[in-house]
C-alpha cells in the first residue's frame, strides 16, 4: 500500500456514511473540521445521495474553499426508484452490505486506496457505524479504523447491549409489558422501558435481520482503534463513561453542526456553514417567521425517513388547529403514505392553517430552530433535530417512529426534561393538550431547562469545552498515524 513520494503530504482519511440524510449531513460536518485542520478528506457517498446533494445544497462550489476535500461515489445497490423512506427505508443496510460492499473492496484495491499523485493512500477509514464491511476491510488491510456514530450515545449504548437484551426475555417486543423497566442497560436502569428501547427491537423473532446487523455491528466497534461520537459530555456523560469501558479511544464532538460554525467563525471569521440538504429549502418560511411573535410558534418537522399515514397526518394537524397555537410545519413531498395528491382535507383545517400555520416542503432547519420567532418543536427525534433543538434552546414534543428516536426521546422527557415524549400514540387530543403544554401550561420550566442545556452545549463546541478538545485530539490522533 506504499506511495512513493508521499513524505510531506497531509494525512488523508476516508469518511464512509450510511447514505441517508441524517447520517451523510453530520459526517460532511466532520469532513468540514477536519478538512480545517488541513487533513485532506475524501468522503464516499452513493451516486444517490451525491445527486440529491448536487442539485440542492450547492454542494460542489462550497466544498471548493477546501483543496484537500472530494468526493468519491459508490452505488448502494438500490434500484434509483426506490422510496428510501418509511418502512423501506433500512433496505439500504442489507443492500449495502451485499452490493456496494464488493464495490468498494473493489475500488480501494484497484486505485491503490485512492492514492493520487498528490494524496496519500488513505491512512485511516473513518466508518458509520453499521458499515461492518469497511471495518473489515480496514482490518484486512492495517488500515486504522475510527467508527462514528450518527445516532445518539444512548442508542448505540442500548444496541451495544443487545444480546443481553434478548437473555434477559425483553426482546423480542411482541407488545406485552411495554412500560416494563429493562435492566441489563447499565446507566438507565431507572427510567428505560422496553417501549423506550431502539426500534430495531420492536420485532416478533430475535432472528430478525435488522435486528442482527445492529447487533452484531455494535458488538463489533471495540475492534476499532476509535469511536467518534456526535454527542456533548453535558448531555450524555453517564452514558459516554460506560461506553468508554468498552472503547476508551472516544471522542465526543457534538453537536457537529454548531461545532463547525464555531470552527468557521474562529478561523475565517465568518460562520456561514450551509445545510446539506437532499430537498430543495424553502426560505419563504424565515420571512413568515419574521412576522410572529417571539415564541409563539411551534415548529413541526419530522425528518427525512418518516412517512405517515392519512389518519396520523389528520389527528396531527387537528390536534395543531385546535391547540390555536401558530404553526410551521414540513411536510416533504413524499411523506404521506398513499398520496396522489387529491384527497379532500376538511376545511377547518384549511381555514385554520390559513390563519396561523405555514408549511414547506422543506425548511432551513437549522435557521429555523434559532429564529427567535419558535417556541417548541414536534419532532420525531432523530438525533440531528434533537441537537439542534437542544442548541437552540427549543423545547421539544417527541413523536418517534423508527430506530435510535424511541430512546432519544425517553431522554428528552426523563433525562434531560426539556420535552414531552409522544410516543405510541397519535391522537388529535394528545397533539392539543401536549401543545398547550409545552406552549403555556409549564412554557417556563421547559424553557429554563432547555437554556440551560443550550448553554452547555454552546459551551462544549467552543474552544475550552469538551468537544473543541476533542476534535483537537482527534486531529493529533489522525496526524499520528503518519509519524
Ligand atoms: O425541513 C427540513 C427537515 C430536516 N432538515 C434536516 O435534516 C436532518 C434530519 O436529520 P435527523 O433529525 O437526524 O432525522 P432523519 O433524517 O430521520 O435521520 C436519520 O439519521 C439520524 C442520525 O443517525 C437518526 O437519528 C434518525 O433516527 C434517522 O432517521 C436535520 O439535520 C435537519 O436539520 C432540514 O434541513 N429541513
Ligand atoms: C435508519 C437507521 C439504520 C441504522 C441507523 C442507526 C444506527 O444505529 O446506526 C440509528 O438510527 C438511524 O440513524 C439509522
Amino acid at each position: 500500500m506504499g506511495h512513493q513520494g508521499a513524505e510531506g503530504l497531509p494525512p488523508h482519511v476516508l469518511l464512509f456514511p450510511l447514505p441517508i440524510q441524517g447520517h451523510v449531513n453530520s459526517m460532511l460536518k466532520l469532513a468540514e473540521l477536519l478538512c480545517l485542520a488541513d487533513i485532506h478528506v475524501t468522503m464516499l457517498v452513493s451516486d444517490y445521495s451525491h445527486g440529491r446533494l448536487l442539485k440542492h445544497a450547492n454542494i460542489q462550489s462550497r466544498l471548493a474553499r477546501y483543496p484537500g476535500f472530494c468526493f468519491r461515489t459508490i452505488s448502494d445497490g438500490l434500484p434509483e426508484d426506490h422510496p428510501r423512506a418509511g418502512d423501506r427505508a433500512m433496505e439500504v443496510i442489507p443492500s449495502m452490505k451485499t452490493v456496494t460492499g464488493p464495490l468498494f473492496k473493489a475500488m480501494m484495491i484497484s486505485n491503490n486506496c485512492l492514492a493520487s499523485e498528490n494524496r496519500r493512500p488513505v491512512t485511516c477509514i473513518v466508518a458509520d457505524g453499521v458499515l461492518g464491511f469497511a471495518g473489515d476491510f480496514a482490518l484486512e488491510k492495517g488500515i486504522p479504523l475510527i467508527y462514528f456514530h450518527s445516532a445518539s450515545s444512548c442508542c448505540f449504548w442500548s444496541c451495544f447491549c443487545l444480546h443481553e437484551l434478548i437473555e434477559a426475555g425483553d426482546i423480542p417486543l411482541k407488545g406485552n409489558g411495554m412500560d416494563m423497566l429493562v435492566s441489563s442497560v447499565p446507566g438507565m436502569e431507572d427510567f428505560l422501558r422496553r417501549r423506550d428501547l431502539p426500534g430495531f427491537c420492536r420485532v416478533n423473532d430475535v432472528a430478525d435481520p435488522y435486528l442482527q446487523i445492529i447487533k452484531v455491528g455494535c458488538k463489533q466497534t471495540p475492534r476499532a482503534q476509535g469511536v467518534i461520537e456526535n454527542t456533548f459530555d453535558d448531555l450524555e456523560g453517564p452514558i459516554l463513561s460506560q461506553i468508554r469501558n468498552q472503547c476508551p479511544n472516544l471522542y465526543s464532538v457534538g453537536p457537529l453542526h454548531a461545532h463547525l460554525k464555531a470552527r468557521l467563525a474562529e478561523k475565517m471569521k465568518s460562520s456561514t456553514a450551509s445545510s446539506n440538504s437532499f430537498w430543495e429549502e424553502d426560505r419563504s418560511c424565515m420571512t413568515w417567521l419574521d412576522s410572529q411573535p417571539s415564541k409563539s410558534v411551534i415548529y413541526v418537522s419530522f425528518g427525512s425517513i418518516t412517512v405517515l399515514t392519512r389518519d396520523q397526518l389528520l389527528e396531527f394537524w387537528f390536534g395543531l388547529i385546535n391547540s390555536g397555537r401558530r404553526f410551521l410545519w414540513v411536510m416533504r413531498p413524499d411523506s404521506i403514505a398513499g398520496d396522489n395528491g387529491d384527497s379532500q382535507i376538511p376545511t377547518e383545517l384549511l381555514n385554520g392553517t390559513k390563519e396561523r400555520g405555514y408549511m414547506v416542503s422543506w425548511a432551513p432547519q437549522e435557521d429555523v430552530l434559532t429564529h427567535p420567532a419558535i417556541g417548541g418543536f414536534l419532532t420525531h427525534s432523530g438525533w440531528n433535530s434533537t441537537l439542534e433543538s437542544i442548541i437552540a434552546g427549543v423545547p421539544m414534543i417527541c413523536w418517534p417512529y423508527i430506530a435510535d428516536q424511541f430512546i432519544n426521546s425517553r431522554f428528552v422527557s426523563e433525562v434531560w426534561k426539556i420535552g414531552l415524549d409522544m410516543k405510541d400514540t397519535c391522537d388529535r387530543l394528545i397533539v392539543e393538550t401536549m401543545i398547550r403544554d409545552l406552549m403555556e401550561a409549564r412554557k417556563d420550566e421547559f424553557q429554563q431547562r432547555a437554556n440551560q442545556m443550550a448553554k452547555l452545549a454552546k459551551q462544549a463546541v467552543h474552544e475550552g469545552g469538551s468537544s473543541y478538545s476533542n476534535v483537537d485530539r482527534l486531529i493529533d490522533y489522525i496526524k499520528s498515524m503518519i509519524i
